[in-house]
């Protein structure tokens, strides 16, 4: 029998007022993995992680931390969140902050100074949060969420409007995180930056997921093909799927596998009195198979 997913959704769905907006999700986030959940503005990101945080109930399907149902209590304490800005009482330094969370959660206080030393906040701990830059107070709203030790954490979007210091220092405590022996969920809507940490990578398009598995496998799925972009590019699609072509179509682009002979596909275009923009092989990026997947360019 596998082990069991510190972190799943089966068949999960969600609707606002009859608009699915995440649709028949399985996430499955393996043991100590730092998972990167991608996808566009809109995608669903956020709206699935509050699902496995019970922040939010899914319409049908499940959300199950270490197989039990996500809303039940003992679920709940091996999993934190921060979704959104993240949450302290910014008069309090970061060190009362977390004797505050350690209150609520009734856990023991005594690795405080290990948490403040693993969000490299051991210097400025002893000042109010409020003077904190944005990276800062990211790092501290992690540290509230490791109170309790729960073995999985689950952040939306922590590099957000940080500057590049601020995502650096980000990705090393997300290294240091899994490292810790956590599993670490992130989402983000930038593949340059997750696809430098990740170890797995989640790509939502549309309420779906589009693609799962090791940032290996994404990008063995990069692979060459050729391109055509084109300003009738329906048209060309219809020519080419007619000359025999398997191709996918997205906007004013169509994808060829690597086989596809260039020459007879500009033949069947200027046959059909249809110009290109330009007619090339490409591929074999991460931003490519992102682009292929979403629509978007990373
Ligand atoms: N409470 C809500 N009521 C109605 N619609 C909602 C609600 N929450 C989210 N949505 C809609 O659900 C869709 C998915 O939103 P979600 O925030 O999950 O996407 P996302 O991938 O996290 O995007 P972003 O990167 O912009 O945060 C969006 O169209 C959003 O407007």
């Amino acid at each position: 029998m596998s082990p069991t997913l510190p972190l799943q959704t089966q068949a999960l769905s969600k609707s606002y007022a009859g608009r699915a907006v995440v649709r028949n999700v399985n996430l499955q986030v393996p043991p100590g993995s730092l998972y990167g959940l991608l996808g566009p503005n809109g995608a669903g990101k956020t709206t699935t992680l509050r699902c496995l945080l019970a922040l939010s109930r899914p319409t049908s399907g499940a959300c199950l931390i270490d197989g039990q149902d996500a809303r039940q209590p003992t679920a709940r304490r091996q999993v934190a969140g921060m979704i959104d800005s993240p949450a302290f009482y910014p008069n309090l330094t970061a060190r009362e902050n977390l004797q505050v969370a350690s209150g609520l959660r009734g856990a023991s206080t005594a690795d405080h100074a290990e948490l403040l030393e693993l969000v490299r906040l051991s210097d400025a701990a002893r000042r109010p949060a409020r003077t904190y830059s944005l990276g800062m107070k990211q790092r501290l709203g992690i540290a509230m969420t490791l109170v309790g030790n729960p073995r999985s954490l689950i952040l939306d979007e922590p590099q957000n409007g940080l500057d590049p210091q601020g995502m650096e220092e980000m990705r090393g405590l997300l290294v240091r995180l899994r490292e810790r022996g956590h599993t670490v969920v992130v989402s983000s809507h930038l593949l340059g930056e997750v696809g430098r940490f990740a170890t797995h990578l989640g790509v939502m398009r549309g309420g779906q997921l589009v693609f799962q598995g090791s940032l290996e496998e994404f990008r063995a799925g990069a692979g060459e093909r050729l391109e055509v972009v084109c300003d009738r590019a329906q048209e060309a699609e219809k020519v080419l799927t007619e000359a025999g072509f398997t191709l996918t179509r997205l906007g004013d682009t169509l994808h060829l596998p690597p086989a596809a002979d260039q020459a007879r596909v500009a033949r069947a275009l200027l046959a059909a009195g249809l110009n290109w923009q330009s007619l090339t092989r490409s591929g074999g990026r991460l931003e490519d198979r992102y682009f292929a997947l979403t629509g978007v360019q990373a």
